[in-house]
């Protein structure tokens, strides 16, 4: 089935004269064959993206391209893509075979060929042998694949999906994100997904944009933006947890943590410096980059996680505290209050400017901290 490509440019959606655009010139390549999440937090325009896409809605400026064609006024079911909603939406008299049969129905074919293919796409989601079962008889994971089998047995150029996993349970979830990478071994479609989720993200696309207020923020395989975020708002989206204020000069970030090395040369003038959390290593306190205190440990399965106090000497970073977070190993513990060291590797340190005046503010305001 492979898919097609996909090019949105500057697509802008204003639903009121005078309001702020629910999209704002939004612009993604979306390369036939890939996987490209938009992620995003509530409100932030991730579903226009999709609507406007899928031709459910109309842009007040931009374009949409399938390979190359401008899809201005070609309706929704004429452009070429399927969409999973976070609901099924099935109609639950229907089998599950007729439903996902229903597509190629509506397209005039045989109702004997249309079941055939039906019970192909079932097999690709692993629903072999339930063809027959009303669709209300299924539960919400099995139900999820039969709209999965649905959307690709209208063999879409591109393949929407809105939230679509993000109803079921984790180990649901899970399973689906396993089955979604199964299937683009097979079939090789061109997927453009939206979600709330960094985690889901990471687990399924090549590519992720990270929008804000309508505003696209940064684009970027998932691993260059955890470690290299554009503004304090992306490290923040994607579960960033350590900020430290500070001052750039020569090459270093000075800070409460010391004077650190940073691994690119940035230009001089006030920088936050972020590193992740899965990157910091507790040390004693002889070996670590700075030393501080431990201020609360939170358990997550066999790893925890660390917050750190650290107090700056009164030398360059001034005499003010940092917090640092960081992940143990599995099985490790240190107790609050204990005195430990911190490792911050010089390749995982990342500074982001902050506008003269401020001291560390988010760029973007409507991002709440997620401690
Ligand atoms: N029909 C509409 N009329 C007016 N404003 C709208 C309309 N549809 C969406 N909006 C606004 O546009 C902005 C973006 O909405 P959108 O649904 O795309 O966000 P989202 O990122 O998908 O959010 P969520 O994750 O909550 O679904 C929001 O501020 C929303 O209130």
């Amino acid at each position: 089935m492979s898919g097609g490509s996909l090019k949105l440019t500057g697509l802008t959606r204003v639903h009121r004269p005078g309001q702020r655009p629910a999209l704002d010139d939004f612009s993604l390549d979306v390369p036939a064959g890939s996987c490209v999440a938009i992620l995003g937090p509530s409100g932030s325009g991730k579903s226009t993206v999709l609507r406007l896409t899928a031709g459910l809605d109309e842009p007040t400026a931009g374009t949409v391209r399938v390979d190359g064609a401008d899809l201005a006024g070609v309706v929704p079911e004429r452009r070429g893509m399927a969409m999973v909603f976070q609901r099924p939406l099935l109609f639950p008299h229907l089998s599950v075979r007729d439903n996902v049969a229903f597509a190629d129905r509506v397209r005039g074919v045989p109702r004997r060929t249309a079941r055939r293919r039906a019970e192909e796409f079932l097999e690709l989601v692993q629903l072999g042998g339930y063809g027959g079962r009303p669709a209300r008889a299924l539960s919400g994971g099995q139900e999820q694949r039969v709209a999965l089998a649905r959307a690709l047995a209208a063999e879409p150029r591109v393949l929407l999906l809105d939230e679509a996993f993000s109803a079921l349970d984790a180990a649901l979830r899970e399973e689906m994100h396993e089955l979604l990478g199964d299937l683009r071994m097979r079939l090789d479609p061109t997927i453009l997904l939206v979600t709330h989720d960094h985690a889901e993200a990471d687990a399924l696309a090549d590519t992720a944009a990270v929008l804000d207020e309508g505003v696209l923020l940064q684009t970027g395989p998932m691993r260059s933006l955890y470690a290299r975020p554009a503004s304090l708002a992306v490290c923040r989206l994607l579960g960033g947890r350590t900020e430290v204020t500070g001052v750039v000069r020569e090459g270093r970030h000075e800070s409460p943590l010391g004077t650190l090395e940073l691994p690119a040369r940035v230009p001089d003038g006030p920088a936050v410096l972020v590193v992740r959390h899965e990157a910091v290593t507790v040390t004693s306190p002889a070996d670590g980059d700075c030393v501080g205190t431990v201020v609360r440990l939170r358990r997550r399965g066999l790893r925890s996680l660390v917050t750190v106090e650290v107090t700056g000497d009164g030398g360059a970073g001034g005499a003010g505290t940092a917090s640092v977070d960081a992940e143990l190993g599995p099985g490790e513990d240190v107790p609050p209050g204990a005195t430990v060291g911190l490792r911050l590797p010089v390749a995982d340190r990342w500074v982001v400017a902050t506008p003269a005046g401020t001291t560390g503010s988010p760029t973007t305001a409507a991002v709440s901290r997620r401690r």
